[in-house]
């Protein structure tokens, strides 16, 4: 679908997290002109509307969330059903439940959604077993068919995603109840000692293969966290150790290239903490990389 105009979509929301910054994710992204970049690779690029979390209009913060997911869903379907190629922009990462919502909805005549999660948090907590109750802990399990219905059943339907479609990358930051969950399930949760020892690269490799395999469509939720602070410290929550930004440039390049690659969304971009502007230049870097037309537009390693 590398061919398909760009559709980018920011989505304004930091009420998913403690630390609401991320909020303001989007906007900075814009302002350091990712647009023109990703144009500058020869995609063709527009940015559509911002959709904005609105807790004034909620009775709650997890209410304001699941309003949210259900705006961000509806602009998401439309970028889709006009045959464009969303990359939303976060934003925390409850996001994920609008963007990811949204495809497996258009995906659903043809068949079942496949998903790489790129995180160094597993973000599969529901309102039950969450201590924090912060809704960006949420978004694995709402999409897996656990946590609150505004969550889960949007579009009317629930488990927009099978857990032998998913695999997450990267993860070293979690609690208890997460892993229970998803073990019960079976989800391949590659966790970053693995990482270390596999390297990134065998680990995409394994997670690609994984998530086509029974499915018409694929995509990546890439959340910035996932990097190691030294590369990208402006995050919502950063966690030592992670996934160096070299190796996630060199991996990813042109993985959009794929014509079942449906949809790219990247998360947890914290302005506020984000000195210098070096995490809003990886971000940059990032899409840039996976969304390029050529893998070596970049000048970089298919
Ligand atoms: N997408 C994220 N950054 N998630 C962080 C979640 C942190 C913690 N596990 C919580 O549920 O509160």
């Amino acid at each position: 679908m590398s061919n398909a105009v760009l559709h980018l979509v920011g989505a304004a929301v930091g009420e998913g997290a403690s630390d609401g910054g991320c909020k303001w994710g989007a906007a900075a992204l814009r302002e350091h002109g990712i647009a023109q970049a990703l144009a500058a690779t020869g995609r063709t690029v527009t940015w559509g509307d911002t959709v904005t979390a609105q807790p004034m209009l909620a009775t709650s913060r997890l209410n304001a969330i699941e309003g949210f997911s259900e705006r961000l869903a509806g602009t998401v379907a439309q970028v889709l059903r006009q045959n464009q190629q969303p990359l939303v922009l976060g934003g925390d990462h409850s996001c994920a439940v609008g963007t990811w919502s949204a495809v497996a909805e258009h995906l659903r005549p043809q068949g079942a959604l496949g998903l790489v999660w790129i995180d160094a948090h597993l973000d599969a907590h529901t309102p039950d077993t969450s201590d924090s109750q912060a809704p960006h802990g949420m978004p694995v399990a709402a999409l897996l068919g656990h946590g609150s219905v505004g969550m889960t059943d949007l579009f009317g339907w629930r488990h927009k995603l099978r857990p032998e479609h998913l695999v997450i990358i990267g993860a070293r930051s979690y609690e208890p109840a997460e892993t229970a969950l998803l073990d019960s399930l079976g989800v391949r949760v590659m966790f970053m000692p693995e990482v270390l020892e596999r390297g990134f690269a065998a680990c995409f490799d394994e997670a690609r293969t994984r998530v086509q395999a029974g499915t018409v469509g694929w995509g990546i939720s890439f959340d910035l966290d996932g990097l190691d602070p030294r590369d990208a410290p402006g995050t919502g929550t950063p966690v030592e150790q992670g996934i160096r930004l070299a190796d996630a440039l060199q991996v990813l390049a042109g993985c959009s290239q794929d014509p079942q690659f449906v949809a790219l969304e990247l998360t947890e971009y914290n302005p506020l903490r984000d000195f210098g502007g070096q995490t809003a230049q990886a971000a940059t870097d990032l899409v840039c990389s996976m969304l390029a037309p050529q893998a070596n537009a970049l000048g970089l390693a298919a």
